[in-house]
């Protein structure tokens, strides 16, 4: 059997950063096993406006949720990328920098060497952004650019209509930021395709020799050797091309991502013992916390109807030919809607009103009702420590507790998560996707069958959450109401004037955004933990999970910039720069 220094689970974001970065020394051999398929210059992959058509195809794992009680019992779509690069092959293309106060939460539970300015750093290796105003910042393999031709008036409609309502724009989006902002796309400059951890740290490290890259070779469980109570990896066992194979390695990384890290680690019996035994698995770590704080942001979108002379996507969501071939035709000149993610327009906003004397009131009376007290549930000290960061952000006029997506077209979502297409006709629409930055709601992803696992994200379980979202969804007809936005739009109709209607709403619409985290949570195992602040599973002395399930409280918004940092930062604490 190879045997290897490295051992990464999953070719996805995280998973090939930290192969290129620990091929850089060329005495350590890595092998990198992905389930998914090489998707390299796929048209799908590659045009920035194409990644729904890769929803619901063999490059996705086309999760579910189970039926959610806060949703009407509606079960929800769960996409995850399954191809080499994982989910930054087939995402959005947003790159939103959380908050130095997210980060500094994660600190606060016990993890030295992730305070903000530490994961800055790292975070910063990660990318480089070329913008017409500043030029080019940073030298990371990522790249990052804004759309080249802003052939409409939205942005400047949105920047004006926030403006008039308090909130000017947000120049350093990484702190404390409230206001709009102009998001940046993971889109190449000067080739207007995505750029992608396939692309940007894979690709310059592929010819290297120590580097394997294995991909459509799902890992099936980790080997272990058990002496006494002393647990050491020895290397997995995967299928490929319908035969089961072997590795040895090292240390192993997990980094298949939020649903399948606890996944493979329960398959392989690392998790809570009564669980695993029921299923016939052989316990290696009893760790109840495996699979546990699963985090998601729940979000919805509100469509207006747009003046008749407006320019928005409608004709290109209808699939209009006209729309279609003009779409393509600017694309050609690295222009039009082919060419940006389409979501660069956004804003990042406190709880409406905190800047009153009624509104600090309102949300002081809703945490006293619902963050204090006895409905408080599993671990207290985290859910203590939670509540805290939760608080703070919901008290300060310079936190964000909303993030704002706008968008030129129809914008919502079916009973099941999926984008629904505009309604027939030819009528214009202005949209905008909410989501709730830091929910209190927390789930899990456990597995139930060698093949099954149920996905349990609790959307709006903690009652705070529906309160807090419909409250930011009046502000959205709020938005709306105000110019210079209103003029562009038909007669704006309040439909959730009332915060009941509001919930109602949420419940009957709202879904999860594509941004789950948390199930092998970085904090110490008293708290909840599954990993140590070196990303070492606890009880284990050489498995490490290095991707979004190891972040223990969910970024501010989009969090594959987090995802990027936390990866650059596992790999500076392997190679022992930093801790
Ligand atoms: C449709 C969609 C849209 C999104 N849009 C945005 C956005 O606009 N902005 C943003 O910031 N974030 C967005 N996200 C979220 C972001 O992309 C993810 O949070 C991030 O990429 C997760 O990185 P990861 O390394 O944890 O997991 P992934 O990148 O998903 O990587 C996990 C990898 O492990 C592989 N794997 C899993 N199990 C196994 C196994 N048993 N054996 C071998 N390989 C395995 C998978 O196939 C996958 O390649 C989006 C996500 C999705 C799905």
């Amino acid at each position: 059997m190879t045997s290897y220094d490295y051992i990464i689970v999953g070719g996805g974001t995280a998973g090939l950063v930290l192969a290129a970065r620990l091929t850089e020394d060329s005495s350590k051999r890595v092998l990198v096993l992905e389930a998914g398929d090489d998707l390299s210059g796929d048209t799908r992959l590659a045009v920035p406006a194409m990644w729904p058509t890769l929803l619901n195809t063999d490059a996705d794992w086309k999760f579910k949720t189970v039926p959610q009680p806060g949703l009407n019992n509606r079960t929800i779509s769960f996409p995850q990328g399954k191809v080499l690069g994982g989910s930054s092959a087939i995402n959005g293309l947003s790159f939103t920098h959380s908050s130095k106060a997210n980060v500094d939460a994660w600190f606060k539970l016990g993890n030295p060497g992730w305070d903000w300015a530490s994961f800055s750093h790292s975070l910063a290796k990660s990318y480089t952004l070329t913008s017409p105003s500043a030029g080019v910042t940073g030298s990371g393999p990522l790249q990052l650019s804004y759309p080249k031709d802003i052939d409409n008036a939205w942005p400047g409609i949105w920047q004006q209509t926030l403006d008039g309502l308090g909130f000017s724009k947000c120049e350093d989006a990484a702190k404390q930021a409230c206001g709009p902002i102009f998001v940046p796309d993971t889109i190449h400059p000067a080739s207007k395709t995505r750029s992608f951890a396939g692309n940007a740290y894979l690709e310059p490290a592929r010819s290297r020799e120590n580097l394997t890259v294995v991909p459509n070779a799902v890992v099936r469980r980790i080997l272990f050797n058990k002496y006494g109570d002393a647990v050491t990896a020895t290397g997995v066992e995967y299928t490929k091309d319908g035969e089961t194979q072997a590795a040895a390695g090292k240390e192993i990384i997990l980094t298949a991502g939020t649903i399948n890290s606890p996944r493979l680690l329960e398959l392989s019996g690392v998790g809570d013992a009564k669980r695993l035994e029921k299923l016939g698995i052989d316990v290696v770590v009893d760790n109840p916390n495996v699979g546990e704080n699963l985090q998601n942001h729940p979000m919805c979108g509100l469509s207006f109807e747009a003046q008749d002379d407006e320019k928005t996507m409608d004709g290109l969501a209808r699939q209009d030919p006209a729309a279609l071939q003009a779409a393509m035709a600017a694309y050609a000149q690295q222009l039009g809607p082919f060419a940006s993610s389409g979501t660069n327009n956004a804003a990042q906003l406190p709880f409406p009103g905190i800047r009153t004397a009624e509104g600090k009131a309102e949300v002081e009376e809703l945490i006293s009702k619902y963050i204090t007290g006895a409905e408080l549930g599993g671990n207290a000290a985290f859910v203590e420590t939670q509540a805290d960061f939760v608080r703070s952000i919901l008290t300060s006029p310079d936190e964000a507790s909303g993030y704002y997506i706008s968008f030129p077209g129809y914008a919502a979502f079916n009973p099941d998560g999926t984008m629904a297409p505009p309604p027939a006709g030819t009528g214009k629409h202005f949209s905008i996707a909410l989501l709730l930055t830091h929910p209190l709601s927390r789930g899990s992803v456990h597995i139930t069958s060698a093949t099954d696992v149920a996905i349990d994200p609790r959307y709006f379980s903690h009652p705070l959450d529906i309160e807090i979202l419909a409250r930011h969804l009046r502000f959205v007809e709020s938005i709306a109401s105000a110019e210079p936005l209103a003029s562009h739009l038909k007669a704006v109709e309040r439909r959730n004037a009332a915060v009941d209607q509001a919930k109602e709403y949420l419940r009957r619409t709202a879904v999860g955004a594509h941004h789950f985290t948390g199930t092998c949570s970085m904090m110490p195992e008293a708290l909840g933990g599954v990993v140590d602040a070196q990303l070492r599973v606890y009880g284990v002395s050489n498995l490490r999970v290095a991707d979004a399930s190891i972040i223990p409280l969910t970024p501010r918004a989009n969090p594959q910039a987090t995802v990027y940092g936390v990866a650059e930062h596992a790999a500076a604490i392997i190679k022992g720069g930093v801790l």
